[in-house]
């Protein structure tokens, strides 16, 4: 690091004997940063360059508050909101996070989409992929397919398939030593060289994957140049229809998002002989920002609509796939007539948007089919299950519904203990309409419940109960 930053090194030593900072970032599917404002119970203040991320006091515990089971908002380190904040994802695209786990990043672009395209969560790792699962369903994400697979595999299903990519790469860890210090023994064990040479085959993987004309942002929390500016000048020299652009928006977009990027710096092409281009990458320096050690690098691919010999794959990929011979119980039927986004279910039984495996019923992305062969979690959003005369709703439902989606909610205010005693999965006595309720502390779905004379039958799901 001496050797790196020269004059600055003393600077950057002296930020280790500072605390890190904790961050949370608003869940825009389901509030908007000024509601979350003014209904946020402990103190925060805004982080300058993530329009919906915010500092909380360390001694605060988002964690343990209702609305953290609501899904409002994650918590997450500040510089590590960064990269999802700037991949430009629209509404309707196809997006990839390929080193998703446990989320962090993912549950950004998920929001970002709108409910609208689809995003591909994927992490190599299963057990990491199932905390991703959590995540992407206590954010109310409906469109995205969960995946546990080698980016390789990967792309031989998606080629060119993607608008946007993100690549966090599993990397050395340096720019989180001061927040996480056990990180030090893995970079001990493992070191730059391990990582780079993953990182590599990771982006190259992911480059497959992405359309022309499509964005890709690779970000390592590391300082180490070799899996930083190396890694990218690895991917410019292997495929050179990609170039590196600037990441952050113009002045007139700063403004709209109230964000300011000062104390940014930027990519070091010097630091390992490669091309001037590589100036438009990001470092984020923990001396210079509060927030943690970043890189980020947003690249572009060459748009090859001149060339006669592209074949758009894309257009194929939203034909509505033929009609299939599913099933509903007439039950499953009346139970998503009540759910106001579902409750055109001829009109979604047209477009193909159910799948049932083993009587579990899930919705898959408007114009998107099921892919068969792939180690998958989950494919678009987890309804329920059709049992004997009756259906029974999902968790992950009730997390991507607003109160104003079901007719029949049991509301309860946040500082009322039968909240916590609701997401503690005991039963509770309460006050409503007998049957099927949509349990909410203020406003926001938590779950199922059914009642019964002033008696609540708890269906929260019990691997997420509070503890
Ligand atoms: C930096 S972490 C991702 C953090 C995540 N993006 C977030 O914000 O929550 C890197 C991830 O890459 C995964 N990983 C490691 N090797 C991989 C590979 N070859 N392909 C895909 N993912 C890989 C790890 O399991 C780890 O979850």
């Amino acid at each position: 690091m001496r050797n790196l930053l020269g004059d600055e090194y003393e600077e950057y030593l002296k930020c280790y004997d500072k605390p890190h900072f904790g961050g949370i970032r608003v869940n825009t599917l389901k509030i908007s940063p000024e509601e979350f404002e003014n209904l946020c119970p402990f103190s925060i203040k805004k982080i300058p360059w993530v329009s919906n991320g915010y500092y909380y006091d360390i001694n605060d515990q988002p964690a343990r508050h209702p609305y953290y089971y609501a899904g409002l908002y994650y918590i997450q380190e500040p510089s590590a909101m960064t990269p999802a904040s700037l991949l430009p994802v629209k509404p309707g695209e196809k997006v990839l996070d390929l080193c998703a786990a446990p989320g962090g990043k993912s549950t950004e672009l998920g929001a970002k989409l709108k409910g609208k395209g689809l995003l591909v969560s994927n992490d190599i790792s299963s057990s990491r992929a199932k905390a991703l699962l959590k995540n992407i369903e206590l954010f109310g994400i409906s469109n995205a397919f969960v995946i546990s697979e080698s980016p390789n595999k990967l792309a031989e299903y998606f080629p060119e398939f993607f608008d946007k990519i993100l690549v966090d790469a599993p990397c050395s860890g340096e720019g989180m030593f001061r927040k996480s210090p056990s990180i030090m023994q893995n970079w001990e064990q493992y070191g730059v060289d391990y990582y780079n040479k993953l990182q590599k085959e990771i982006i190259i993987h992911a480059a497959r994957m992405l359309k022309p004309g499509g964005m890709m942002l690779y970000s390592t929390c590391t300082f180490s140049p070799e899996e930083n500016e190396g890694t990218i000048a690895f991917l410019l020299k292997e495929c050179p229809e990609f170039h590196v652009v600037e990441a952050l928006p113009d002045a007139e977009e700063r403004q709209r998002l109230g964000v300011s990027y000062d104390g940014f710096d930027f990519g070091k092409p010097e630091w390992v002989n490669g091309p001037e281009e590589l100036k438009h990458c990001l470092r984020l320096w923990p001396h210079k920002i509060n927030g943690e050690g970043h890189f980020i690098a947003l690249l572009k691919k060459d748009d090859k609509t001149n060339d006669l010999n592209f074949d758009d794959t894309s257009k194929e990929d939203r034909k509505i796939p033929p009609k299939s011979k599913i099933s509903l119980s007439d039950e499953t039927v009346e139970f998503l007539k009540r759910i106001k986004p579902l409750s055109d279910v001829d009109i979604l039984l047209k477009q193909n948007r159910f799948y049932i495996q083993q009587d579990r019923v899930y919705l898959i992305p408007e114009g998107f089919e099921e892919k068969k062969g792939l180690r998958t979690l989950r494919q678009g959003l987890f309804l329920g299950e059709m049992k004997k005369n009756r259906f029974e709703p999902s968790q992950a439902l009730a997390m991507a519904l607003k109160s104003s989606d079901y007719d029949q909610i049991i509301d309860l205010k946040s500082d009322n203990q039968d909240v916590i005693k609701y997401l503690k999965c005991e039963t509770l006595t309460t006050e409503g309409r007998d049957g099927l309720n949509l349990v909410c502390v203020d406003g926001y779905p938590l779950g199922w419940g059914k009642l019964n004379k002033n008696v609540l039958k708890n269906m929260y799901l019990p691997g997420w109960r509070w503890m």
